[in-house]
């Protein structure tokens, strides 16, 4: 499991572990750390770091200190380091002296042709969007060189991913004690790159956000024993599709099926579309595990959602489904209910604009489990499952999914994901658990159809779930 703390958690650690340590002791296991992944990165694509050009552009806090420590490093192993200041007014003295006394120099501006950039702008103390002088160095940043961001990429919101105006866009970022959730929500997750976490010895509680790793995912997954049959297996119901669309309900029973459950059982107007493509569907109402309402339905379709959701048993309400969603009602519920929109459909439960949720994707979620009572995975470049307080007590971490690409926003895939998660559901998973083992195997699945890069279409990210089990299982 990665996990990732708040700026406020970090900088509570941060203050009790330097109680107990020299002054300068953190700053320094910071700048190692730095130090290394840069000389590393130089000695890649160069060969080495002796003679190598580094600029380090430096904002008026410890985040620039750390630049500067770094930089001196760099350059006490012969690197030519600049260091461009913010304001140079306001520079880390500490920082400043050991660069000089490294031979390193200072600059009003990003020197030509560097080997390497470091941005040391503004790390978890920044605020808002980068000021002009900040976007001013930010945008010197030339074309096609390695960016190797300090603690975090300067202009992203360490705590939530969200950036207001200009940021800087890391190759690499080095982040210290703890990951924050802004490295792993987009758009913060893509500005940052890959994200190597150096220890300095934080001690973290309950962190806020949390993403599955293979293990996790294999923990969780419902694997049948001598004693199943396809009953105690799960049988998932799918009310999904219309004469409009038929193609959701076959989807969706198509990841139903490489789910997990022991059966699928459809109800709805596309049995027929269903049983030519999948003959093990069973066909009409009967007595399920889950329900999955909601794909392809068309309008008008309220009250059979309505009618499922009145019953106890676990439902996974996506799409059409949550037009309309009576929060009293889902609140009531006492068995676990998952909704998955993706970011229209939870503006439109929120009520609010697509483009807020889409730029704070992590207060959206946990707003919607809030309000609905019910766990939520919310869609879209990142991710994300929060808990349903009503259903589990609430508090939990925000479960952050890291498989998937863009090329799963084709028609179709997210109707493929409820299905698989209504699966899971119907096996006994949690709603936060069958939320984001879904989301896990379905971006899995989504990367082997890619590949390289290439089109996906929907029943083929299906068609690879069996692969992304095996995957995950495979130690
Ligand atoms: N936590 C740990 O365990 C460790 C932390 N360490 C390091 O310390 C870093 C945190 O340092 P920090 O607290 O000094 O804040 P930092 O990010 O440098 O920025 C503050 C300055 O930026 C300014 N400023 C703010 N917003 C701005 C904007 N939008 N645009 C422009 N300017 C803006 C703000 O100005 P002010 O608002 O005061 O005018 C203030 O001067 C952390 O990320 C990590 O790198 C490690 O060394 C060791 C272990
Ligand atoms: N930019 C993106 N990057 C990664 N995954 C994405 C992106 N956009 C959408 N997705 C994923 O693609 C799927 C699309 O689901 P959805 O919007 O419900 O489409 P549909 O209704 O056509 O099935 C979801 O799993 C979502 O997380
Ligand atoms: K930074």
């Amino acid at each position: 499991m990665r996990t990732a703390y708040s700026v406020e958690t970090v900088r509570a650690a941060e203050r009790e572990l330097m109680a107990r340590l020299p002054e300068g002791a953190l700053m320094q296991r910071a700048a190692a750390g730095l130090a290394a992944v840069c000389a590393g990165l130089l000695t890649r694509r160069r060969g080495r770091v002796y003679g190598a050009r580094v600029a380090l552009l430096v904002g008026p806090g410890d985040n620039g200190g750390d630049a500067l420590y770094a930089g001196a490093r760099l350059a006490r192993r012969g690197a030519g380091v600049t260091a461009v200041p913010m304001d140079p007014e306001r520079l880390h003295a500490g920082g400043l002296a050991a660069l000089r006394a490294a031979g390193g120099r200072l600059a009003q501006a990003v020197p030509d042709r560097p080997d390497l950039v470091v941005d040391g702008l503004l790390g978890i103390g920044g605020r808002g969007g980068l000021r002009p002088a900040a976007a001013a160095l930010a945008g010197q940043i030339p074309q096609g060189v390695p960016v190797v961001a300090v603690d975090l990429p300067s202009g992203i919101d360490a705590d939530t991913g969200e950036v207001a105006g200009p940021a800087v866009t890391a190759d690499v970022t080095v982040t210290f004690g703890a990951y924050k959730p802004g490295l792993l929500i987009d758009p913060g997750a893509s500005a940052a790159g890959a994200v190597h976490l150096v220890d300095i010895g934080l001690q973290l509680p309950a962190p806020e956000a949390e993403a599955l790793q293979h293990a996790d995912v294999a923990r969780l997954l419902p694997v049948p024993t001598a004693s199943s049959d396809k009953y105690r297996r799960g049988v998932v119901g799918i009310l999904a599709g219309s004469a409009q669309y038929p193609g959701a309900a076959v989807l969706a029973v198509a990841g139903a099926l490489r789910g997990g459950a022991g059966a699928v059982r459809y109800a709805g107007p596309a049995a027929e579309a269903v049983l030519a493509r999948y003959p093990e569907t069973l066909i009409g109402r009967g007595r399920v595990q889950a329900w999955v309402a909601g794909p392809g339905l068309g309008e008008g379709r309220a009250g059979e959602v309505a009618e499922l959701l009145a019953q106890d048993v676990p439902v996974l309400v996506d799409a059409d489904g949550l037009r309309g969603l009576d929060a009293g009602l889902l609140r009531a519920r006492t068995a676990p209910t998952l909704l998955t929109p993706h970011a229209g459909e939870a503006a439109a439960l929120l009520g609010v604009p697509r483009e807020s949720v889409e730029a704070g994707r992590l207060a959206a979620a946990r707003a919607l489990a809030e309000r609905y009572g019910a766990a939520v995975l919310l869609k879209g470049s990142t991710t994300l499952v929060a808990s349903g307080r009503a259903a589990s007590g609430g508090g939990r971490p925000v479960r952050v999914n890291p498989t998937g690409t863009s090329w799963l926003a084709t028609a179709g895939s997210g109707d493929v994901l409820s299905g698989l998660a209504g699966s899971l559901l119907a096996a006994g998973l949690s709603g936060a658990d069958a939320g984001a083992v879904a989301a896990y195997l379905h971006g899995l699945a989504g990367r082997l159809v890619a590949g390289a890069g290439a089109p996906v279409l929907a029943h083929e990210v299906a068609e690879a779930l069996p692969a992304a089990w095996r995957d995950v299982r495979t130690p």
